[in-house]
């Protein structure tokens, strides 16, 4: 569905020094999807020129005039969204999860035949969910052991959640650059799936449960004292400040970005 024009200044926002941006939705009637497009319309520097679902023609995008494409849809189909994006020289910005280091490197090799397309792959937009991401790095080091709790909606499609997968990767990290010791388990026998997957060698446990949106606890603990970091996301408009942040900048980051953390001013 076409939703306006493409590019131009809106006289109720854009100026000559701040041009609006015209931004296309994939995934444009699902849960996430749904709030961008009401985020979109509602900022004075960007404009919903094209809000596309399941069924719609992706072409939509290019006669609407998309520069930007924010994709909220399936971990099956956002690889073939973003090849016809980078394609049609249309930056994109990801939420969608499912990325391992095959689709990075595969969406690296399109973007090198794209020079100037900007693609930002976050596992997850909200501020709180960030943070708990750093918090949870920065401290791995100083305790035995770590493990990751997801909690989340039923209708979701892959487990581990983006967020935690990516948590475990950052906290794996952190203790190897630490030399933190392996973590104590002397678990030698139990049910397949009791412990959890190993990330990076981080246990990783994913709650699917009616009623719940998006949560996570990172769990730390050493002798004597546990430590509990604890992120929600409530509502799912929790996703859209982030969104619109990484709509503003993708088109100055040419190349692949994964995670929103370089462009907010955490340090
Ligand atoms: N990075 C982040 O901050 C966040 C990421 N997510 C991720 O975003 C994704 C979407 O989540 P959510 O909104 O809850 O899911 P929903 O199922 O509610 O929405 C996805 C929408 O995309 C549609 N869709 C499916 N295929 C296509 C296609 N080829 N082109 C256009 N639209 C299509 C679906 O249609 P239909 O239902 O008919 O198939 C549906 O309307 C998930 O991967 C989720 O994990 C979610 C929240 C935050
Ligand atoms: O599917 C969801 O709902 C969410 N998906 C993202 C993820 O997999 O991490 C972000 C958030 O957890 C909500």
């Amino acid at each position: 569905m076409s939703t306006g024009g493409g590019t131009q200044d809106r006289d109720q926002g854009g100026t000559q020094d701040e041009p609006v941006v015209a931004v296309g939705v994939l995934g444009a009637r699902g849960k996430v999807g749904a709030e961008v497009c009401r985020a979109v319309e509602a900022a004075p520097d960007t404009e919903l020129v094209a809000a596309v679902d399941a069924g719609d023609d992706v072409a939509e995008l290019v006669r609407a005039g998309a520069q930007v494409v924010v994709d909220f849809t399936h971990p099956d189909v956002v690889m073939d969204n973003l090849r016809f994006c980078i394609e049609h020289g249309i930056h994109a910005v990801v939420g969608t999860t499912g990325f391992d280091q095959g689709r990075l490197d595969q969406l690296e090799a399109w973007l090198a035949d794209a020079p100037g397309v900007g693609v930002l792959i976050a596992p997850n937009f909200s501020i709180g969910a960030i943070l708990m991401m750093r918090f949870a790095a920065q401290a791995a080091p100083f305790f035995e052991s770590v493990e990751v709790v997801e909690l989340h909606h039923p209708s979701k499609a892959d487990a581990p959640s983006g967020t935690a997968g990516r948590t475990a990767e950052l906290i794996a990290a952190a203790r190897r650059e630490a030399g933190s010791a392996p973590m104590p388990d002397a678990t030698s026998t139990g049910l397949d799936g009791a412990r959890g997957a190993d990330v990076d060698g981080v246990r990783v446990h994913s709650l699917r449960v009616r009623g719940l949106v998006a949560h996570q606890e990172v769990l730390l603990g050493t002798a004597g004292e546990t430590l509990t970091i604890r992120h929600d996301s409530l509502d799912r408009v929790s996703f859209t400040p982030g969104v619109l942040v990484g709509v503003r900048a993708v088109a100055s980051r040419p190349g692949l970005t994964v995670g929103l953390e370089d462009l907010l001013d955490l340090d």
